[in-house]
């Protein structure tokens, strides 16, 4: 990240960043409600502009063997909400999310076993509970092979168990040079790089500083 600004609606929510991270590291992005993690998360993703300077990447190739210039060529997003439609299996959505990427990982019942959920493949996903679901969509991570893993409170709803599996497939994927950014209120237990992002403007307002026009809520629309 060189002089990376993660912007909502005009206003910079968090930067001006510079922040370098190899094959092989973590970075776990903290800070209070509002503070601009899940931003900045969507940002690196690729989901949303940069408020300003730039996001660089050395050494990767994407899908096509070309070298990535943006990380979303490289990185699997797996954000706050799942990803995954209710009424498709949850094998037809791995699926999907296994042909979408093009760089085929493990197999769909492998991928299941590994987040502890064998032989749902052929349930609706809306089956499962809110952690089965989580779980469901962390073995996203696995059905297609991406060097850089961005995830938006990944734990969120995991009991204990599954929280120390997850934690393996975190450990396991930086062993193999991968990287791994984060945003959490929860220890994830891997040993981290922090980047602690401070809240901005009136906390007692949703949007902080934030003083939208209509154009500029126009200009957010197809952002949200
Ligand atoms: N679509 C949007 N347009 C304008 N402002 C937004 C939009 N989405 C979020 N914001 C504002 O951006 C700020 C940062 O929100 P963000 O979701 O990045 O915070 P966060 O650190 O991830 O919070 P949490 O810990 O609650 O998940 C908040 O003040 C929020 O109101």
């Amino acid at each position: 990240m060189r002089e990376l600004c993660a912007s909502r609606g005009g206003s910079v929510i968090a930067g001006p960043l510079d922040f370098a991270l190899s094959g092989g590291e973590a970075l776990v992005v903290t800070g209070e409600n509002g503070a601009g993690k899940s931003t900045l998360l969507r940002t690196l993703a690729g989901l949303l502009p940069p408020g300003g300077g730039a996001l660089e990447i050395e050494g990767f190739l994407a899908a096509d063997g070309e070298p990535a210039r943006h990380l979303g060529d490289i990185a699997h997003y797996l954000g706050h909400r799942q990803a995954m439609k209710p009424a498709e299996s949850v094998g037809g959505g791995l699926g999907f999310w296994r042909d979408f990427f093009g760089t085929p990982g493990l197999a769909i019942e492998a991928a299941l076993a590994a987040v502890g959920l064998p032989g749902v493949a052929g349930l609706p996903f809306g089956y499962l509970s809110a952690g089965q679901q989580r779980r469901a969509a962390i073995a996203r991570l696995l059905v297609a092979q991406r060097s850089v893993w961005i995830l938006d409170e990944p734990t969120a709803a995991l009991d204990q168990g599954s929280q120390a599996m997850f934690a393996r497939l975190l450990a396991a994927h930086l062993e193999t040079g991968g990287i791994v950014v984060a945003a959490t209120h929860q220890p994830l237990g891997l040993a981290a790089r922090e980047l602690r992002l401070e809240r901005r403007g009136d906390a007692s307002s949703p949007q902080g500083a934030l003083s939208l026009d209509a154009a500029d809520r126009l200009a957010a629309e197809g952002w949200l």
